[in-house]
């Protein structure tokens, strides 16, 4: 073969340019075609036209229960001049379905006949011909066109190749794909057990797999190949060897000393497409080696899943014949401001619901290496690359990823992240399966925001008043004017430090974090965790400047928690169950009421209904209890009925 220069990295595409060069080199490409039982071959595409073999019905039947006649016999029949006939002769008993006697032409529904004698009857009105009579080629004429070539075949049209007597049909072969994990710090799932520092689990390669299958091909996942470049060269050669249609090769995409994938097309073959302006999904490789398409995956899942989605998927549904499934848009109001880089188009997940008839769109976490994102999403928001972002209460067009319907039922709560919000989630799955509680972490004070501007059902809030030492009522009034909610507690839980196991700091209470030795994380500015730390701080009088690390913030107990399982920190803020989860040391502080804030029109909502009857049951109450940190003896109370001006009932 021609050796021609190395090109690593090509100029970066556009989606759109990547997606012509892509679809139109493959245009032709077929699978071969292969004949099926017509039994088997549901979501397969015809590979050539269908012409019935037989008619359908293939006799006259009977369309009714009743009395099959020759119409002409019944003429004149009316309810003064009642006709009889005779059965046997005149008119015959018929079942739906049975084929019509020589002679007859018509059915008489069993309802509208008189039994006289037992072979006689009465008729008082008289029958049309052909009337309830399901005609020869009625459905179906032998020799006719049922289904044309490149048909994606669906229940229905299995019965109608099968009603018409075929019982085979010539399909475009399942695309067989080669799905190739490289990588040397990969390890296979079943040595999950096992895992050393630096030990990845081999994911992707299922994750793959799966959406070949949905796009109604066969995935072969191979075994995973260390970031050698021998190695992954001679895994391309062997997959190429072997009756593929397509091959991905996962990971080793970008720019790094052990990415091989667009040097290894470049040799044995021709790199198409290296680099696309999405994100993420950036560095994905597009090529050909012996005129079979090559995909060179990043080895970031969501990159990995984004960029599948955006040039496999089409081109598997492309290599069966025909058009990939469309995708399902709506519109939506954007819950928080999304930033975005020039120059690249962003793939955005978000969370959906329906607040007061406007869909919102929610966008949860953006790392290409966040899994749960996707398990999370809604739907994707595509940020174009001549746009730097969106503003939130910008219109949008988000793709869907679960059915219109299903997020309609979804409760969309905002505000301040607690371990019970998971319980509550699996308790309303649990009562209802329709019912999703899909939250978004911006902190208490957002939660407030987002309330106030119609963009979540319900927020989760702690905030201390530190004046009078009240939970939420003066920030409802400050942020909520106009807005009637119920607030209703969830639980009181305990706040203090969570530090590592042993405490070997020895941090005691609030003035052990201005000590020398010890680093602190801390939470975002309007985290009521923030705002309790700041109370703690001001009455023992300790300035915030003296504790280093009070400037690096996180958004949740956990990633607080996960802060000080690194080392990153000895101490940070936060609810018991976070500390307990990894394992770490907790020193109390102070015990505080978290609320449900809930919008006044949701009050009598089924979701909301639910989750009422939820948060006040003795076994979500037992499941909280089991945590640890919490009480919830008070869950389901209502503290406060605000009218939007003044409380209508307040309860501390
Ligand atoms: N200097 C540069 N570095 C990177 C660039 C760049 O342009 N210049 N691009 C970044 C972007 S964007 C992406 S996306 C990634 C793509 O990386 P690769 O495709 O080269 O993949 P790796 O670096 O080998 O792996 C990334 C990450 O994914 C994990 N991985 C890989 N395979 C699997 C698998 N089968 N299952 C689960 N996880 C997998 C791997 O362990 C790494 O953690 O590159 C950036 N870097
Ligand atoms: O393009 Mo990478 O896939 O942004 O993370």
């Amino acid at each position: 073969m021609e050796r021609k220069a190395r090109k690593v990295y090509l100029r970066m595409k556009t989606l759109k340019e990547a997606q012509d060069i892509w679809t139109d080199r493959f245009k032709a490409t077929r699978t071969g075609i292969e004949e099926i039982e017509v039994t088997e071959a549901l979501n397969r595409v015809t590979a050539s036209p269908v012409f019935a073999r037989r008619s359908v019905p293939h006799y006259h039947g009977a369309a009714m229960d009743g009395y099959a006649v020759d119409a002409a016999l019944t003429f004149g029949a009316s309810d003064v001049k009642p006709l009889r006939l005779k059965v046997g002769s005149e008119a015959f008993p018929v079942d739906t379905g049975d084929p019509l006697p020589d002679g007859t032409n018509a059915v008489i529904m069993i309802e509208h006949v008189f039994p006289i004698k037992e072979d006689e009857i009465e008729i008082r009105s008289p029958a049309y011909p052909w009337q309830h009579v399901r005609k020869v080629g009625e459905d179906i004429v032998a020799g006719e066109l049922i289904l044309p070539e490149r048909h994606l075949l669906k229940p229905a049209d299995l019965a109608c190749l099968l009603a018409a007597g075929i019982k085979t049909v010539k399909v475009y072969r399942k695309p067989l794909v080669w799905i190739q994990p490289t990588g040397s710090e990969l390890v296979p799932p079943s040595k999950a057990d096992l895992l050393k520092p630096g030990d990845i689990i081999e994911f992707n390669g299922t994750m793959i797999k799966a959406m070949v299958e949905e796009c109604n091909a066969l995935g072969i996942l191979q075994e995973i190949v260390p970031d050698e470049k021998d190695a992954i060269s001679e895994a391309v050669k062997k997959a190429l060897k072997s009756e593929v249609d397509l091959l991905i090769i996962n990971a080793g995409s970008s720019a790094g000393s052990e990415d091989y994938t667009a040097q290894i097309v470049d040799e044995l073959g021709r790199v198409l497409v290296h680099g696309v302006t999405m994100m993420p999904g950036k560095p994905v490789v597009l090529g050909e080696i012996d005129g079979k398409p090559v995909v060179g995956l990043p080895g970031y899942p969501v990159s990995a899943l984004l960029a599948f989605d955006q040039f496999v998927r089409p081109l598997l549904w492309q290599l069966q014949g025909i058009w990939p499934p469309a995708k399902k848009y709506v519109d939506a109001v954007v819950g928080r401001k999304i930033a975005s880089k020039l120059g690249l188009d962003e793939f955005v997940r978000v969370i959906v619901g329906r607040v007061a008839d406007r869909l919102v769109a929610m966008p949860i976490q953006r790392g290409a290496g966040v899994i749960t994102s996707l398990t999370r999403a809604d739907g994707i928001v595509v940020v174009s690359q001549e746009k730097e972002g969106f503003r939130d209460g910008e219109t949008v067009k988000v793709e869907l990823l679960r059915p219109e319907y299903s997020v309609d039922w979804n409760l969309l709560m905002i505000g301040s992240h607690d371990n019970t919000i998971d319980v509550l989630a699996s308790e309303l799955k649990r009562a209802d399966s329709r019912i999703r509680l899909v939250s978004s972490n911006v902190g208490s004070l957002g939660g407030l925001m987002a309330l106030r501007r119609g963009l979540a059902h319900l927020a989760g809030s702690h905030l201390l008043n530190t004046a009078d030492g009240s939970y939420n009522f003066s920030y409802v009034e400050q942020y909520l004017k106009g807005i009637p909610v119920r607030l209703i507690e969830l639980a009181k839980r305990q706040q203090g430090f969570i530090v590592q196991k042993g405490n070997p700091k020895n941090i005691r209470d609030v003035k052990d974090l201005a000590r020398g030795d010890v680093t602190f994380i801390n939470r975002q500015g309007g985290a009521g965790t923030r705002i309790l730390l700041d109370y703690e701080l001001e009455k023992a009088g300790i300035q915030p400047e003296s504790i280093k690390g009070y400037d690096q913030e996180e958004y949740t107990h956990m990633a607080v928690a996960v802060a000080v399982v690194s080392g990153r920190a000895d101490a940070g803020m936060g609810i018991f169950a976070a500390a307990r989860a990894l394992e770490l040391d907790f020193v109390p502080v102070t015990e505080e009421r978290y609320d449900l804030i809930i919008r006044e029109d949701m009050w009598e909502d089924r979701k909301i209904r639910t989750l009422l009857d939820i948060v006040s049951s003795d076994r979500f109450r037992g499941i909280v209890r089991d945590l640890g940190g919490y009480d919830p003896s008070n869950s389901g109370t209502v503290r406060g009925i605000w009218n939007g001006t003044e409380w209508v009932e307040r309860r501390d």
